[in-house]
């Protein structure tokens, strides 16, 4: 059984809907601190992104010997300025302005763990560029999707009517969404996690 180590729905969505048995253990980091330190040792943010999932792989390994341990972290990077999740629906909406009609990356990574020690990792960073909505279009979009926004560090459901909010997408929608799935699932069953 493999352990993720994260409290985010759709990693959950993706795994189970592509058939692999997991059981969740969501685990707490100070990702603020962790990612003011990699900040002031250099780090660029795809491997800040790496250096937060190892936090959280680590956390929970300790909890669980001899099982692999999957956590992952995602951070949006608008030209070089790295972006949280909104708090609250009009941070939403000015998160949402501030993207508007500007390219970002999503720095995307994951580790794999066991006993104390990281066996894989991977990162990608799709890109994605906002067309220059109209305000009437993001009232409806805020209205429609409401706080679900609140968990997705871009304001936007990819698989939802966050679609609607680009003219241009370099990536996978998986990893998008936090989750590369298919050079996990290679790693997987390397690790006879999975049948091959
Ligand atoms: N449903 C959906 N979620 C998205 C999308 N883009 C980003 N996200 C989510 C995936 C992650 O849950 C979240 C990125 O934040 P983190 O990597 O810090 O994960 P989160 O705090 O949710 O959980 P974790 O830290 O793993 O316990 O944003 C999308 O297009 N659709």
């Amino acid at each position: 059984m493999l352990i993720l180590a994260s409290g985010s729905a759709i990693r959950r969505q993706l795994l189970q809907e592509a058939g692999v048995p997991i059981t969740t253990h969501p685990v707490a980091v100070d990702e603020d601190a962790l990612r003011h330190h990699a900040e002031q040792e250099g780090l660029s943010l795809r491997e800040t992104a790496l250096t937060l999932a190892r936090a959280k792989a680590r956390a929970a390994s300790s909890a669980f010997p001899h099982h692999y341990i999957l956590a992952a972290d995602q951070l949006l990077d608008l030209e070089g300025t790295a972006f949280a999740k909104a708090r609250t629906m009009e941070e939403a909406r000015s998160h949402l302005l501030t993207l508007r009609g500007k390219t970002h990356a999503l720095h995307t990574a994951l580790t794999l763990w066991k006993d104390g020690q990281e066996s894989w990792a991977h990162s990608e960073s799709p890109r994605l560029t906002m067309r220059s909505f109209s305000p009437a279009f993001l009232d409806a979009y805020l209205h429609k999707e409401g706080t679900a926004l609140l968990a997705c560090v871009g304001c936007y459901r990819i698989e939802g009517m966050g679609i609607q909010l680009f003219h241009l997408i370099e990536g996978g929608h998986d990893a998008i969404a936090g989750l590369p799935l298919l050079p996990l699932l290679h790693a997987l069953r390397e690790r006879s996690i999975l049948p091959s």
